[in-house]
């Protein structure tokens, strides 16, 4: 369970202050699958970062299960929380192959050293995660991963942030570079490993289709805050247009609160 309690972010640039985050609350529960959405600079990726440590909030608190990381430094948070991000370089090892990639996953939580190589019996193992995907992948162990397809670096980034299971997955727009077709496949590659590990996620999109396809829960963030939260009973009902109503009419009500308040 992640409890991220009153956390406010102001970035300062030179002279000039942007308030990200001012009070937010958000907790999410063991089994919840989490789409985000929200117009640019709402602050997704800002929020990704906080919950991740690549960036620190000004005050509030974020739990992971019983524990306080609120400070912890982003290095400490990657042995409980993975991410995996629109970009598949910034997940993986391009000069490293495919099963050099696994092994280095594999062994995110204990000492590595890639020149003893990777142990026999593990092959077997990673050769099954590959061939679940679908792509060719497990005939391609000692293939450089800059050499793959932006498809199957997506599918290898996102195996190899759940090789062994996190507390936390973040999706960071994890499509969003890939072609419909592949950018479904991944997508439902995403949801069957969530759904089978139960790895508490939140996946930002821009693609409403997929943010009410997929998950248990949708929010959607407005400057800063989460004007739309919605469970999975709701959420099956509604479609892109309501979905767009709906934010027009709570970015209104919003507006209205801060006019008058
Ligand atoms: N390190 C930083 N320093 C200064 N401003 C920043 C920094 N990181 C983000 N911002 C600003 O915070 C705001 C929110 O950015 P963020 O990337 O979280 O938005 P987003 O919702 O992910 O947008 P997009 O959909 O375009 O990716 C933006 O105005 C951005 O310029």
């Amino acid at each position: 369970m992640l409890r991220i309690s009153d956390i406010s972010k102001t970035f300062v640039t030179g002279c000039s202050h942007k308030t990200i985050f001012d009070q937010l609350s958000l907790t999410v529960a063991k089994g919840d699958f989490i789409t985000i959405i929200g117009s640019n600079g709402a602050g997704k990726s800002t929020l990704l970062n906080l919950i991740d440590g690549n960036t620190y909030s000004d005050s509030g608190s974020i739990l992971l299960g019983k524990n306080d990381i609120t400070h912890v430094k982003a290095y400490k948070r990657a042995k409980k929380i993975s991410r995996v991000f629109q970009d598949p370089a910034l997940g993986t090892s391009p000069n490293m192959t495919v099963i050099e990639n696994l092994s280095m996953a594999d062994h995110k939580h204990k000492a590595f050293r890639l020149k003893c190589g990777v142990e026999k019996k593990k092959i077997e193992f990673y050769k099954l995660k590959l061939k679940d995907l679908g792509l060719g992948l497990e005939h391609q162990l000692d293939t450089k991963v800059k050499l793959l397809s932006g498809g199957q670096r997506q599918a290898l980034a996102l195996i190899m942030a759940t090789l062994v299971k996190p507390q936390l997955l973040l999706l960071d727009e994890h499509t969003a570079a890939l072609d419909p077709k592949t950018s479904q496949k991944i997508l439902e590659l995403t949801s069957e490993i969530v759904e089978k590990h139960r790895i508490p996620t939140l996946m930002v999109t821009h693609n409403m289709n997929d943010a009410l396809s997929y998950g248990n829960r949708l929010i959607m963030l407005d400057q800063g805050d989460i004007i739309i939260d919605v469970k999975e009973s709701e959420k099956t009902s509604l479609t892109p247009e309501v979905l767009i109503e709906q934010f027009k009419q709570n970015r209104n009500s919003i507006s209205d609160r801060l006019l008058f308040n």
